[in-house]
């Protein structure tokens, strides 16, 4: 099926039927922007994501001394109060307007970490929703590897996917839950200069996000000067449910000698939203490889032949997939550094 797309806008890629075509759009997609909209082809239905921000509204309105019992710690789980995380440090006035709530790879449908009281009767369907946006990662990372053209001698399509099997060890996938409240009027808040998520990108190697119809407020950054663009909930010409986000981190990125593109990107008070903005929610998947895989050139010509395949050695030596997300956290919480 064809893609609807244009020079100036992100691509939407059904993923439907996985062929070689499909596999080189979003190589293509990924090299270009870094970012894709998936129309069609998801295993998530749409009654699924619902009712996760039915749970998000039920965790995010319930009482701060309870969110506190499960407040986040250096393991990069739990909940990170308003203003408590800083995604562009250098450029910001105050820590990021949002709330957060981020939960580590669940075991057997059990939480490995302690969950928040309102959460607690519903712990099997957050297990299952993090399952089915690891599988649906596991999806696009064999359509990257396809599309990258790695050999079947090499490992093929399983190249990437084979790294992110859970049944293998430990990895750094969150599945996050985001509140980006309405300021009331006389808050500490300068539309100017405040922003809800500042200019960031992702560490790890793909990321899903789930957004709510008119919460708008994504924007991404055009390479090459070209300044910030937005990305909307609901791409131009597209109706229905919003469709699911997908950006690349920085840890693909540099798996790929920086052939796939991780895309800075931000969240802001929308301009044309009263004073504070409306509430906004959103949900994101990190998904990352195991901690123990090293970081090794990617067995893809098409990467080979950028001709600095070197991104990966130019320390000299091989890092793992730990070490390289260990570094990026202690750029961005008090406590990691
Ligand atoms: O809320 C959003 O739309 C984006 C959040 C985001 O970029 C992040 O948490 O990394
Ligand atoms: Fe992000």
């Amino acid at each position: 099926m064809a893609s609807v797309r244009s020079e100036s806008t992100i691509p939407v890629i059904p993923l439907e039927d996985g062929s070689a075509e499909c596999a080189k759009e979003l190589v293509d997609a990924a090299r270009q922007w870094g970012f894709l909209y998936i129309s069609a082809g998801s295993d998530i239905s749409q009654s699924k994501i619902d009712r996760m921000f039915e749970l998000s509204k039920k965790f995010f309105s319930s009482p701060r001394e309870d969110k506190e019992k499960c407040a986040i710690s250096a393991n990069n789980r739990g909940w990170s109060s308003m203003h408590s995380e800083t995604l562009n440090p250098q450029n910001q006035r105050r820590g990021d307007f949002k709330e957060a709530l981020n939960f580590g790879e669940f075991s057997n449908g059990k939480a490995q970490q302690p969950l928040p009281p309102s959460l607690v009767p519903h712990e099997v369907e957050l297990a299952k929703f993090a399952d089915q946006c690891h599988e649906l990662c596991l999806r696009l990372l064999r359509l990257f590897a396809l599309g990258l053209k790695i050999d079947k001698e090499d490992g093929g399509e399983e190249w990437f996917a084979s790294r992110h099997d859970q049944a293998n060890g430990p990895s750094g996938s969150i599945l996050r839950l985001l509140y980006y409240p309405a300021i009331p009027p006389g808050a500490d808040y300068i539309p100017e200069v405040d922003i809800r998520a500042g200019a960031h990108s992702d560490y790890g190697s793909v990321t899903l996000l789930f957004q709510r119809p008119s919460q708008d407020g994504l924007e991404i950054l055009l390479p090459n000067g070209g300044g910030w663009t937005a990305a909307p909930v609901n791409p131009p010409g597209y109706e229905g449910p919003p469709p699911i986000l997908v950006n690349l981190g920085d840890l693909l990125s540099y798996w790929t000698a920086g052939l796939l593109r991780s895309t800075i990107h931000r969240v802001i008070f929308p301009p044309h939203a009263r004073r504070g903005g409306e509430d906004r929610y959103s949900m994101v998947y990190f998904c990352h490889p195991v901690d123990t895989t090293p970081l090794v050139p990617v067995p893809s010509k098409i990467v080979q032949e950028r001709g600095n395949r070197g991104a990966n050695e130019t320390e000299g030596t091989v890092i793992t997939a730990a070490q390289h997300l260990k570094s990026k956290l202690a750029a961005s919480y008090e406590w990691g550094k």
